[in-house]
């Protein structure tokens, strides 16, 4: 029974938002369409609507995604205040993993191979889909680990390994999986042993004592990913029941003769709601929630910092920015963000929320490109001067 056929009290607006719907040009993401080099590339992904909710989000294509709004003027009129957000791709609810992980992070695995860092972030809401993306899909209770993008990046890194070009090289691939839970490191490859961080003198970050597994194909990678977790914190939050609530990191890591050559650290994300979801929680809740946001915000400085080809990164203000300092740092690092977001109308502040949270890197992008043309334009300007004056003398 779908929303338009009841008398529900928000029928009006499921009408609404299906006029407007009838005015878009859709433009779906294909597995043919080109892939972009983006140095921080920004997507959006949304989940598909559990039943009996109304969903405000349509994804129109390119780039673009629209949350439907509802409101009510002061004479209780119904409208909506559609608002569009623009991403380097956005994937609609029926998106596959597969097609997620073409546009994201699989550009990124050849930069490990040029001796470079990547890093893939899933942000967004408990529930929105983060764990499905990154982990695999679930079937009931059990998740498919081969189907989610730490399995799909391994498996290229293997299959670029026996490439002719790399398999003379020496490089061989080791695996870390860890996750940060209230600002402590735990090894999910390791019983969950408590790490220390520490900076050396060098000013190079350690964590000490985190297992570094070889592997030797692409099973041994899904082994490691099933092992760990299995082990992540979960708590609970009203918005999600298992929700986890620590931040898990999979890095694949290519060393040469014991050197590190690259690193893609694989990031899904603790849920960022905020401190008003938690209201009826109890004080490690709060706790919780308050230090992923310190760590979300930090982590946010931090990309905003390295668009803007800042020299100083503040990776120092949260230990998840610390443990990733050196995919910050470097020329040659590449970094993706995929926010989720869940398209139900009771979802629609967090996925607002979702959407600023990453719509400020898509404005850095922006910023920076505005910035160019106005050098550009500026200096177009100064040599059609010169020209003329060149002329009239
Ligand atoms: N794209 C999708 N297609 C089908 N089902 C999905 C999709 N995304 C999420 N789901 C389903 O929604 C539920 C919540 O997803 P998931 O656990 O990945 O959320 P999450 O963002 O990781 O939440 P948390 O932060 O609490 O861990 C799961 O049952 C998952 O199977």
């Amino acid at each position: 029974q779908s929303f338009g056929d009841t008398n529900r009290p928000n029928k009006q607006f499921f009408q609404m938002i299906e006029d407007f719907r009838e005015t878009l040009e859709v433009l779906p993401l294909s597995p043919s369409d080109t892939v972009e080099a983006h140095r921080i590339c920004v997507c959006v992904r949304k989940r598909p609507l559990n039943h009996k909710e109304i969903d405000v989000v349509t994804i129109p294509g390119n780039g673009r995604l629209l949350v439907h709004e509802p409101k009510q003027k002061v004479d209780l009129t119904k409208y909506l205040d559609n608002q569009v957000f623009h991403f380097d791709y956005s994937f609609d609810e029926s998106s596959t993993n597969d097609l997620v992980y073409r546009f994201t992070a699989k550009p990124l695995v050849q930069t490990i191979f040029d001796g470079g860092m990547a890093t893939c972030f899933a942000y967004g809401q408990t529930g929105s889909g983060k764990t499905h993306t990154m982990g695999g899909d679930f079937s009931g209770k059990s998740q498919n680990s081969a189907k989610g993008i730490y399995a799909l990046a391994a498996q290229d890194v293997f299959t670029l390994l026996k490439q002719r070009r790399y398999s003379s090289q020496d490089l061989c691939p080791y695996v870390t999986f860890f996750e940060i839970y209230n600002g402590k490191v735990f090894d999910l490859l390791n019983k969950k042993a408590k790490l220390r961080v520490l900076e050396d003198e060098k000013q190079q970050v350690q964590v000490v004592g985190l297992q570094e597994m070889y592997v030797s194909c692409a099973e041994d990678v899904i082994k490691m990913i099933e092992m760990g977790s299995a082990c992540r914190t979960s708590g609970q939050t009203s918005a999600n029941a298992n929700s986890s609530r620590s931040h898990a990191i999979l890095q694949v890591i290519l060393r040469r003769r014991n050197q590190l050559h690259g690193k893609f650290s694989l990031v899904d994300l603790a849920g960022n709601e905020r401190g008003t979801d938690v209201s009826s929680n109890d004080r490690q809740t709060l706790v919780e929630t308050a230090e992923i946001n310190r760590s979300l915000l930090a982590l946010k400085e931090c990309i905003r910092s390295l668009g803007m080809d800042s020299h100083h990164i503040p990776f120092r203000m949260s230990k998840l920015t610390q443990v990733l300092r050196d995919s910050f740092i470097g020329e040659n690092s590449r970094t993706c963000m995929i926010a989720m977001v869940s398209p139900g109308m009771a979802s629609c502040d967090y996925t607002l929320n979702t959407l600023r949270y990453a719509d400020r890197y898509t404005q850095t992008h922006e910023w920076i490109v505005s910035i160019l043309l106005l050098i550009f334009s500026g200096k177009c300007f100064l040599c059609i001067s010169i020209l003329v004056i060149e002329q009239r003398n």
